[in-house]
């Protein structure tokens, strides 16, 4: 039977103002987890926020955070974001030559951890990771910015990933992020995801709960 599809949205398109109301929001929408979106201006042509923001807003919700770090050189900064909460660390492959070490150190903290794949990165990049890693995240838009269009040639991607799992017979999770709507989420889902990122889809929404039941599909 298939997995229960979760859904993530990101904070990356909630109001900054007032991120205590805005995580509420998504949090009584039924969101599964919070999406984390961490930017350092040099891996993507964007800056975030890090883990002081992460530890205050860990005091105002239960989600779990799935922290997608968009960073070179991820592994100086694993400890201080699993102190500030993180649970599930998510670092790109082509930031990291170690990613087997990286990987495990992660897991030593006894959280999840997952490796994510440009648009344009190969899936070769990992198949020798898949039976140590909890999830792959596949990005369907070029990283750095919400509210871009989904890549189409991603969906081919997500299938041929769910197969090269299943024929090792692992659990990894498939996430899917950028430019996830109620049309992309279907084709992602149909093709193996079980988690969807989604920021505008959720945060631009005037009813985050009816925008997380569409995009669930249900
Ligand atoms: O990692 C990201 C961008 O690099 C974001 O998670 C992603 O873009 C979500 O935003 P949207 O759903 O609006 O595309
Ligand atoms: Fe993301």
């Amino acid at each position: 039977m298939n997995q229960p599809v979760k859904i993530a949205p990101s904070l990356l398109s909630a109001d900054f103002s007032c991120l205590a109301d805005e995580i509420g929001k998504v949090e009584k929408a039924g969101a599964d987890m919070l999406h984390l979106d961490i930017m350092d201006g040099h891996f993507v042509p964007n800056l975030t926020f890090g883990p002081p923001v992460i530890s205050a807003i860990r005091k105002v919700t239960k989600l779990p955070f799935d922290v997608h770090l968009m960073i070179t050189n991820p592994e100086d900064l694993i400890d201080p974001f699993i102190k500030a909460g993180a649970d599930l660390i998510t670092v790109h492959v082509e930031t990291a030559p170690h990613l087997n070490r990286l990987v495990q150190n992660i897991k030593e903290y006894g959280i999840r951890a997952g490796v994510s794949l440009n648009p344009s990165t190969p899936l070769v990049m990992i198949e020798e990771l898949l039976a140590d890693v909890d999830m792959i995240l596949l990005m369907s838009v070029n990283p750095g910015f919400g509210g871009q269009q989904f890549i189409p040639g991603v969906i081919d991607k997500i299938a041929r990933l769910k197969k090269m799992i299943s024929k090792l017979n692992v659990d990894v999770d498939i996430e899917v992020d950028g430019g996830i709507n109620p049309n992309t989420a279907r084709q992602a889902i149909a093709a193996g995801a079980n988690i969807l990122v989604a920021g505008s889809a959720v945060y631009g929404s005037p009813d985050a709960k009816e925008a997380i039941r569409l995009l669930r599909g249900t």
